[in-house]
């Protein structure tokens, strides 16, 4: 059972998004659970105040520290796991395929989603244990980040995808990127679902496949075939797929 723990200012907003397909499927058979965490719920002022102006002047407001301590505080002793404290942002490690694959090794992944500017940084180097980033991009709060990292992480986990969609053949699972897919109808205007795919060799489909996302990878992120290192069959595939697109 692998689980989440979301430190967020908004909680609804995490768990209305979990509850659909694959993560509801896996909420529903425990194999992941989620609790959200309101540093707001461990502030002792009357205005409940878990934020303030920053030091250095500036526009917006920072995260004070103290509220956001004590909710991952309370979510460590909840799980009792061995807790790896992660806090969204985009001065984060860029997340990739692997680098979630490597997190479903742990059991218990607490994930702080900040707001307003930022959050105070003594929280970050004290507290935190990694800081990811989904994208070299600004969202106004670290719950669709936090999101995101859940749905990845999830429909990584054993028994959550069933076998006709298995993760194995994803995009980016192999480092490459997927091949294109096709249903029913077999023609739409004049755009033919590939000879290839309605016969039934399973070998030449599988093939065809493997040099469509040889071949899509290397027009669209030559940086991720880089990083590759082919197979000679790969190597076969890719000559034959730039032979055919020239
Ligand atoms: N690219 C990302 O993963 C990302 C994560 C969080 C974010 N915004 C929050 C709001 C305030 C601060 O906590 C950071 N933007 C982008």
């Amino acid at each position: 059972m692998m689980h989440f723990d979301v430190v967020t200012l908004f909680p609804d907003m995490i768990s209305a998004a979990v509850r659909y397909g694959v993560t509801g499927r896996a909420l529903e058979r425990d194999i992941v659970s989620v609790s959200m965490w309101n540093p707001r719920d461990y502030t002792h002022d009357r205005h409940k105040t878990v934020d303030d102006r920053p030091y250095g002047g500036g526009p917006g407001m920072v995260m004070k520290y103290q509220p956001l301590h004590d909710a991952v505080h309370a979510a460590k002793q909840s799980a009792g796991g061995s807790a790896k404290v992660v806090y969204l942002s985009p001065q984060g490690k860029v997340i990739t395929q692997s680098l979630l694959s490597d997190a479903c090794q742990g059991s218990q992944l607490i994930l702080v989603a900040g707001r307003y500017e930022g959050i105070d940084e003594r929280f970050v180097e004290l507290d935190c244990d990694d800081e990811w980033s989904i994208g070299d991009y600004v969202i106004s709060g670290g719950e669709l980040a936090a999101l995101v990292v859940i749905d990845a992480i999830t429909r990584l986990l054993p028994g959550v995808l069933g076998d006709d969609d298995s993760a194995s053949q994803d995009s980016h699972s192999d480092g490459l990127l997927d091949c294109p897919h096709f249903t029913r109808p077999e023609r739409l205007q004049d755009y033919e679902v590939p000879k290839v795919l309605l016969g039934g060799n399973h070998a030449e489909i599988a093939s065809w496949r493997m040099k469509q996302a040889l071949g899509r990878t290397w027009q669209r992120r030559p940086d991720l075939l880089e990083k590759k290192n082919l197979s000679a069959e790969q190597e076969r595939l890719l000559k034959q797929f730039k032979v055919e697109v020239n």
